[in-house]
């Protein structure tokens, strides 16, 4: 049995830890590779955040037909070349996932490459079932960066019917023309935007009454108005059972008008992610998990076992790239310097929608500061009623905020419209470094008119004391 000084487990944030400080460390990197072709270098880059938002750009360039008539332009969407689009999307990320991979197997001597699934069969021990066969090491230190997949609900005729994910999804030989999506979170958001926009009928389906629901109320109701304009938006529903005839998903709901039958050539599963610590049979290794599966780890992102780290989707309670990088590098410098560990922040933890409207937040929601019982206020600017919101004839978005009344602290900081993230991170960088709501406002120049003049006027709206 192989020892080695350190096993990486997931190339995604994972392969990012190994860098010219470990050149002395015998290390070993494990992954199975994520989505159709099992690609190296984990979820982002390969059927995650890079290519939805390469996706979303252009639904963005489609879409623009839409907001041009209210300018006095008249546009016309001609023609949407899919394959040529997927081709130029996947063509860029395949051959960088490729380069990847080659890094590591080829030229890092310190770094042994082993591709196919693990599994702990004992503390500090694996076993890899690759190609040639299982292979058994073990290693001092353990860093599992495995991430996580798609959560399949348990809906009769689901598993016949043929249905995509997100793993999937984006590589499809034609565009449908009509796709129902499941779920109403991130992953459902993006793509209705980017399919509803390249000409596809997009049907969505939600349990709750609101789309994105865990968002702050006021912009989940703003996004959930907008969207029912543009999909055909099912919401309170059920679905009970999946079947497929003649080519066509056929889905059976049930929900506030009783029984409903929908038809589409596709069915996008979208609710939800499910940690991979069941892959990788976790609890044989020692690895204590949370009650939703992940495994636990302290704010060093040490696990239950000495010497076994582990960071990101597998173990966070945010499954976000940013999220996963921030661990990656506690984890690094805490493999580097063990007698002096960091730990990770997850005081302030943006996320963005990148659907149309965009979506960016920060901090708490109204309904958690009431839970919370926290003295707060809030404002609210619109797009409409600013320089550039005029120019660009936006009647929907708005900033809203959240400050502690005495010191002028935010608390939480939401937007719905353009540009919603680049405009949420000087909020982040308030929050993160205690800057208050007055010296933010006035004690800078704005650019006048940018629209960052939205964040100034939300600002300048707080009702402090
Ligand atoms: C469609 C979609 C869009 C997203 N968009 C965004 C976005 O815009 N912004 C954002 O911040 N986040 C986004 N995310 C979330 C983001 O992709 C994840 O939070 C992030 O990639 C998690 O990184 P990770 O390193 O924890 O795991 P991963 O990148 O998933 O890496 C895990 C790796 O471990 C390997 N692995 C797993 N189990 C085993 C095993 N037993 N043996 C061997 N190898 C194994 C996998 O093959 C994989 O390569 C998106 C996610 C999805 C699905
Ligand atoms: N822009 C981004 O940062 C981005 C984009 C995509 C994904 N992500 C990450 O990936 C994660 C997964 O995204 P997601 O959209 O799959 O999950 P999600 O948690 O955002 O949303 C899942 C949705 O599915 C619903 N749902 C759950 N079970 C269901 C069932 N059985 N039937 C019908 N609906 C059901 C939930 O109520 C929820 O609305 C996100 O939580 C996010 O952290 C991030």
């Amino acid at each position: 049995m192989r020892h080695f000084d350190l096993v990486i487990i997931g190339s995604g944030s994972g392969n990012s830890i190994i860098d010219d400080r470990f050149a002395d460390w015998d290390v070993a990197m494990i992954d199975k590779g994520v989505g159709p072709n099992d690609a190296y270098g984990g979820t982002c880059l390969n059927v995650g955040c890079i290519p939805t938002k390469m996706f979303v750009h252009t639904a963005d360039v489609a879409g623009a037909p839409a907001g041009g008539a209210k300018l006095g332009v008249d546009l016309e969407l001609r023609d949407v070349r899919w394959r040529d689009i997927r081709d130029r999307i996947f063509g860029r990320i395949d051959e960088i996932s490729a380069g990847g991979r080659r890094y590591r197997a080829e030229d890092n001597p310190n770094v042994t490459l082993y591709e196919g699934l693990a599994r702990f069969t004992g503390v500090k021990q694996l076993t890899v079932d690759t190609a040639a066969g299982p292979e058994t090491i073990s290693a001092d230190r353990i860093v599992v960066a495995a991430g996580g997949h798609p959560a399949i609900p348990d809906i009769p005729g689901l598993d016949q019917v043929g249905y995509y994910t997100s793993d999937s999804v984006m590589r499809l030989d034609e565009l449908p023309g009509r796709m129902i999506i499941m779920g109403t979170g991130f992953v459902g958001a993006e793509f209705a935007h980017v399919f509803s926009a390249l000409g596809v009928e997009v049907t969505m389906i939600g349990r709750s009454g609101r789309v994105l629901r865990a968002e702050d109320v006021d912009v989940s109701t703003r996004f959930t108005e907008l969207a029912a304009q543009r999909w055909d938006l099912r919401l309170n529903r059920k679905v009970i059972a999946v079947e497929r005839e003649d080519g066509l998903a056929r889905l059976h709901l049930e929900g506030p008008e009783g029984a409903e039958v929908l038809e589409a050539e596709a069915v996008l599963v979208a609710v939800g992610r499910v940690p991979n610590s069941d892959l990788l049979d976790a609890t044989a290794g020692g690895l204590e998990l949370t009650a939703d599966g992940k495994i636990k780890t302290d704010a060093t992102q040490l696990t239950s076992v000495a010497g076994v780290w582990a960071l990101g989707d597998v173990s966070s309670e945010h499954e976000l790239k940013h999220v996963a990088n921030h661990e990656m590098r506690v984890v690094q410098h805490n493999l580097l310097h063990p007698d002096e560990p960091i730990e990770s922040d997850h005081r302030f933890v943006p996320h963005a929608v990148f659907s149309a409207p965009q979506i960016a937040a920060v901090g708490l929601t109204e309904q958690e500061a009431q839970e919370s019982g926290i003295d707060y206020v809030t404002s609210t600017q619109d797009y409409a009623g600013i320089a550039y919101g005029w120019a660009m004839e936006d009647t929907t978005g708005f900033a809203k905020l959240l400050a502690d009344p005495e010191t002028g602290r935010l608390l939480g900081a939401h937007i719905i419209g353009p540009q919603a993230p680049t405009l949420l991170q000087p909020l982040i960088q308030a929050m993160q470094f205690g800057l208050d709501a007055r010296t933010m406002a006035r004690g800078q120049y704005w650019i006048h008119p940018g629209m960052p003049e939205l964040i100034e006027n939300a600002l300048l709206n707080l009702p402090l004391r």
